[in-house]
């Protein structure tokens, strides 16, 4: 089946994004993989599906799959260049829409300097006590949300790292370190990734604070390993800060592929995330049938 796609980036994140707002491609798990592949097919972080609204309140769904091919419930970055797609292919003439995702509505809003500001909706804190794998390290409820220790089983022997869990319709664990350049983030992303703790998995996000209102982060994602940049990272990692009494309610997060500012004015109050989408290319290609 050959098909028609565009190349888009968010701050280095970058994506493959499909227009079924006609009709759907119905590809599947394989197929996403493959369009994703950076030797064999487009190359991406994530897969982008542009569908129709499921609703008259509402103006597009959004899908998201990873670079393994399994659907998620929210990407940031993504929402960025979702709402530059449907702009730039007068899908819609409105400067903000609502867009349904997996994990609830989202409104991203695009700004008179170029960047997009999204509206990611408030944070969900894991409050639940899950059977722990470390003897003796329980929960540390810090202001009513858990810090979690995880027993990490590396090379060099076992490392107990402290992670705040939270999700922004995805699930992050974030950890503070030193300097982000030199943190374990290859070895320690995917241990924490297919941690135990984590059924669904996580993304693993490491932090820098460099003063209460700028922090250097990376983040290996679930399902796609370390990206440039990961847009609902930095929403969890800026309210982690938050929560922990280290950031301001507004936040510059440096990331390897760009700059985003992140705001939350506390409990209840939904993340806003601005920054900069930007479309690569436009091509076709042959992608191989549904296994
Ligand atoms: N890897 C993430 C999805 C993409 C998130 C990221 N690219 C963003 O900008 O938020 C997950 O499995 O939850």
């Amino acid at each position: 089946m050959r098909i028609r796609f565009t190349k888009m980036q968010g701050a280095g994140n970058d994506f493959v994004v499909l227009d079924e707002t006609r009709a759907p491609l119905g590809l599947d798990a394989a197929q996403y993989r493959f369009l994703a592949d950076r030797h064999f097919g487009v190359g991406a972080d994530q897969i982008l599906s542009v569908r129709p609204s499921p609703s008259a309140d509402i103006d597009f769904q959004y899908v998201i799959h990873n670079a393994d091919g399994g659907e998620v419930e929210q990407c940031g970055n993504g929402a960025r260049c979702f709402m530059r797609f449907v702009r730039e292919r007068q899908l819609t003439a409105k400067d903000a829409v609502r867009v349904q995702t997996l994990s609830g509505v989202i409104e991203p809003r695009m700004g008179a300097d170029g960047r997009v500001t999204v509206d990611m909706g408030a944070p969900v804190f894991e409050t639940a006590r899950v059977p722990f794998d470390t003897a003796g390290l329980d929960p540390q409820p810090e202001g009513g949300w858990h810090t979690w220790h995880l027993a990490l089983d590396t090379h060099a022997g076992s490392a107990i790292v402290a992670v705040a869990v939270l999700s922004m319709g995805n699930p992050h664990a974030v950890q503070i370190v030193a300097d982000v350049d030199t943190a374990p983030v290859a070895v320690q992303g995917p241990l924490i990734e297919h941690h135990p703790r984590f059924p669904q998995r996580v993304n693993a996000g490491f932090m820098q604070v460099v003063d209460r209102a700028r922090v250097r982060l990376r983040v290996f994602e679930r399902g796609s390993g370390e990206t440039l940049a990961c847009g609902t990272g930095a929403c969890a990692a800026v309210v982690a800060g938050i929560r922990l009494g280290l950031l301001d309610a507004r936040v510059d997060v440096q990331t390897r592929g760009g700059l985003l500012t992140i705001e939350w004015a506390g409990d209840g109050s939904p993340v806003l995330m601005t920054g900069p989408a930007v479309t690569v290319f436009e091509g076709d290609i042959e992608v191989p049938d549904a296994s």
